[in-house]
């Protein structure tokens, strides 16, 4: 018999879980410490990229639920508005219950949402997590208990402290994916608040000394920050900034570049020690007339 690969699958998953139950560890575990930020808003989901899978067969991609991720603050009208948002986007939902403590009011609570919401258009699978906290029969009676809690595409125990099934956890995440190429390229991760951070340090250090002069003109976009080639001490920061006019431009480029690469040198400092590791940064001056006026431009500059 002749096998034929499998085909390649890409899409979305959210991992959802009571606070504490280990959704982001196993996310740092899931998506490993090749760490690059860019500030692009994805194109197919308005949620926060919180890490993303790269395999040979596959692209997985984690995003953020706003309202799940933090149960404290899922009350009335607003929790189902976050909820549907969000889950109805994504592929395949994770659902995240520690093995270590039991089923609880906020579980249960998590779980009816997802019925009501997802009305099993979106597979959920259970992820019984922190498996190294207890032991065997501990495991099964969790287990049981999850089973019983709702109707799951698959369970999985997993322990991302232990390294134990994380790789399994992608596979089973990877199985419910349509098939597809790759929605990112490889190397790229999203963390919106540290390439805010990034653009803020650029435009600080843009607007030293000329801040009279052009205020409000000044937008800064990080475009990528991904790490150069063959090497995992060095990142390349590219970095746009648009000004409303050529005069402002001017400005801001000094005569013979000198201003520019003040600002780049001044702004490197702060980038390095905001991530920890040494950056090439590319900076890039544009002219967008009359950006803050235009909403078709706001919107490519991010506001
Ligand atoms: N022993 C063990 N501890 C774990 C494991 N996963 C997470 N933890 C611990 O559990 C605590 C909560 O983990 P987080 O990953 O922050 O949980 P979270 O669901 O993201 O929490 P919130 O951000 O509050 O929603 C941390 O102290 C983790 O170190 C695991 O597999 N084994």
């Amino acid at each position: 018999m002749t096998s034929t690969p499998p085909a390649h699958r890409s899409g979305f998953a959210c991992l959802v879980g009571r606070p504490n139950a280990g959704k982001s560890t196993l996310t740092n575990a899931l998506v490993g410490d090749k760490v690059a930020i860019t500030s692009g808003r994805p194109q197919t989901t308005r949620h926060t990229i919180r890490g993303i899978v790269h395999r040979p067969d596959a692209q997985l991609v984690l995003v953020d639920t706003p309202g799940l991720h933090r149960p404290r603050t899922l009350l009335g009208e607003r929790l189902n508005t976050l909820v549907r948002d969000t889950l109805t986007e994504v592929d395949v939902v994770a659902f995240c219950l520690p093995a270590d403590q039991k089923i609880g009011p906020g579980d249960r609570f998590i779980a009816a949402q997802l019925a009501e919401t997802l009305r099993r258009r979106t597979p959920v699978v259970a992820l019984v997590t922190k498996t190294d906290l207890v032991d065997r029969a501990r495991l099964t009676e969790h287990l049981l208990a999850v089973d019983a809690l709702g109707d799951w595409a698959d369970i999985v125990p997993v322990s991302a402290v232990g390294e134990s099934q994380v790789d399994t956890v992608a596979d089973v995440l990877v199985s419910h994916l349509p098939e597809g190429p790759d929605l990112y390229p490889e190397g790229e991760l999203t963390d919106e608040p540290e390439s805010v951070m990034v653009a803020e340090l650029v435009r600080e250090a843009a607007l030293e000394g000329v801040r009279d002069e052009l205020p409000h003109s000044l937008a800064v976009v990080v475009d990528e920050i991904l790490p150069r080639d063959g090497r995992d001490d060095l990142l390349d920061v590219r970095v746009h900034l648009f000004v409303e006019r050529p005069s402002q431009k001017a400005i801001i480029i000094g005569r013979g570049g000198s201003r520019l690469r003040e600002v780049g040198t001044q702004a490197r400092r702060g980038i390095e020690a905001l991530l920890g590791t040494k950056i090439y940064l590319d900076l890039h001056v544009k002219v967008a007339k009359d950006w803050q006026r235009d909403p078709k431009q706001l919107g490519r500059l991010g506001f």
